[in-house]
């Protein structure tokens, strides 16, 4: 039986104590800043890592080093390390639960195979678990990456591109997706001192070495997302979220934009951002090509406060945590709310019309269907089965909402 969490309707947030929100750091920040650091033999200062279990798990397998390298649930963790356990030429089985080997990791095995690495497939071609053997001498320093699958892939390769004795030159095939991620890799490679160049679709990283430096890892923008839907489900009310810069790395501060669309207004202050409740201006269409991860907060969002919206770039949403656009659709339904495919990627989110007096969500071994299905909790009664979920990127999640004492 799974555990449940259970709760009567949540108060309006104006009467939220506290309305400062400490939330969680950046696990896409902490996971490159540790891969970066491990490549620099350990050298830097990073401060703020997240307590998501995908960086515990990230840190746990660089200090152990063990011959598995079992990521769990982990996609960053489980591309990153691939790269990185083959470029720094260690013989290691990179595996993870059921799912992670449903995800595909070709791209990343082809890319590190034309550099020179020895990689096999243990099971199924195209998807852990893998045995990596090393890159013993590099093959070529140019290769061509689709970029419409994931990011994780380009970002691996780059993470590792300067430690390669010829570097690198990554031509980006076709449409990119999660860019915003690309960009999040690259500028933090140079905050460690690695410059590159990117023109028109092809990056260029030549060997050099990475420099020691301090690192603050920020507050995770797409943990605050939750945040955002909840004051934007409410009459009124404020909240000051910690942790967050107006000039982030971080593609999902986008959230700004789109919430100042669905009733909150933000604004930067020393130490965080102030959220405010204003009246809804209307969101009639958003591309989430570059913030995927947003996507099941605003869907839920518009669901909930009576907001149709034609969402595109959800195409990477069937191949994450779960299968997001089915999990969606399913949780949905049960207030009367629908997500509608018009075509590949397309999707018009049509509000719930009426509210049952109880609503169970299941959350499919993904933390953001727990997490985005919160702010309903302010209209009716909602049961969320395996509230643990969250602990991939934000354990203490339910203590912030004020629904548990302790992390789960
Ligand atoms: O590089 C990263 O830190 C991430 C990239 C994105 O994945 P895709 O590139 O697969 O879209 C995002 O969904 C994931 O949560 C984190
Ligand atoms: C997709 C996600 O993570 P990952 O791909 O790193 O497992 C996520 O956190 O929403």
């Amino acid at each position: 039986m799974d555990t449940l969490l259970e709760t009567k309707t949540l108060p309006q947030i104006s009467a939220f104590r506290p309305t400062v929100i400490p939330l969680p750091s950046s696990k896409s920040e902490s996971n490159r800043a540790l891969v970066i650091d491990a490549l620099t033999k350990g050298k830097n200062k990073l401060h703020n890592l997240a307590e998501a279990r995908d960086t515990q798990t990230m840190i746990r397998l660089l200090g152990e080093n063990p011959p598995i390298y079992d990521v769990l649930d982990a996609g960053t963790t489980m591309r990153f390390l691939t790269a990185y356990a083959a470029v720094t030429n260690q013989h290691k089985v990179m595996t993870g639960t059921p799912r992670m080997c449903e995800r595909p990791i070709g791209i990343l095995v082809e890319a590190l195979r034309e550099v020179g690495a020895e990689i096999h497939y243990m099971n199924v071609e195209g998807y852990p678990p893998l045995a990596v053997h090393g890159i013993k001498e590099q093959k070529s320093n140019k290769i061509k990456m689709r970029g419409d699958v994931s990011s994780q892939y380009i970002s691996a390769m780059l993470m590792i591109a300067p430690v390669l004795p010829m570097g690198l030159e990554l031509e980006l095939e076709g449409k990119i997706g999660s860019r915003t991620y690309i960009q999040m890799t690259l500028e933090l490679m140079r905050e460690f001192g690695v410059q590159h160049t990117w023109e028109e679709n092809t990056i260029k990283v030549p060997h050099q070495a990475y420099q020691s430096t301090t690192f603050h890892v920020e507050s995770d923008w797409s943990g605050a997302s939750y945040w955002f839907s909840l004051l934007a489900c409410a009459d009124s009310g404020g909240l000051f979220l910690e942790g967050l810069k107006e000039n982030s790395l971080q593609g999902d501060s986008k959230i700004v934009e789109i919430m100042d669309r669905l009733g909150v207004q933000s604004q930067f202050e020393k130490g965080g951002v102030r959220l405010t409740k204003q009246p809804v201006k209307g969101l009639a269409s958003w591309d989430f090509t570059h913030c995927p991860d947003l996507a099941q907060t605003v869907a839920v969002n518009c669901a909930i406060i009576g907001q149709k919206a034609v969402f595109t770039g959800l195409e990477s949403l069937r191949i994450k945590e779960t299968d997001r656009i089915f999990a969606l659709q399913q949780e949905l339904a049960k207030f009367n709310a629908q997500l509608v495919e018009e075509k590949e990627g397309a999707f018009t989110v049509i509000p719930s019309v009426k509210m049952p007096h109880e609503v169970r969500i299941r959350t499919y071994d993904d933390h953001r269907m727990a997490m985005a299905f919160m702010p309903l909790m302010t209209k009716t009664r909602v049961i969320i089965e395996d509230p643990a979920v969250v602990n991939k990127s934000y354990p203490s999640f339910w203590k912030h909402v004020g629904l548990v004492e302790k992390e789960m």
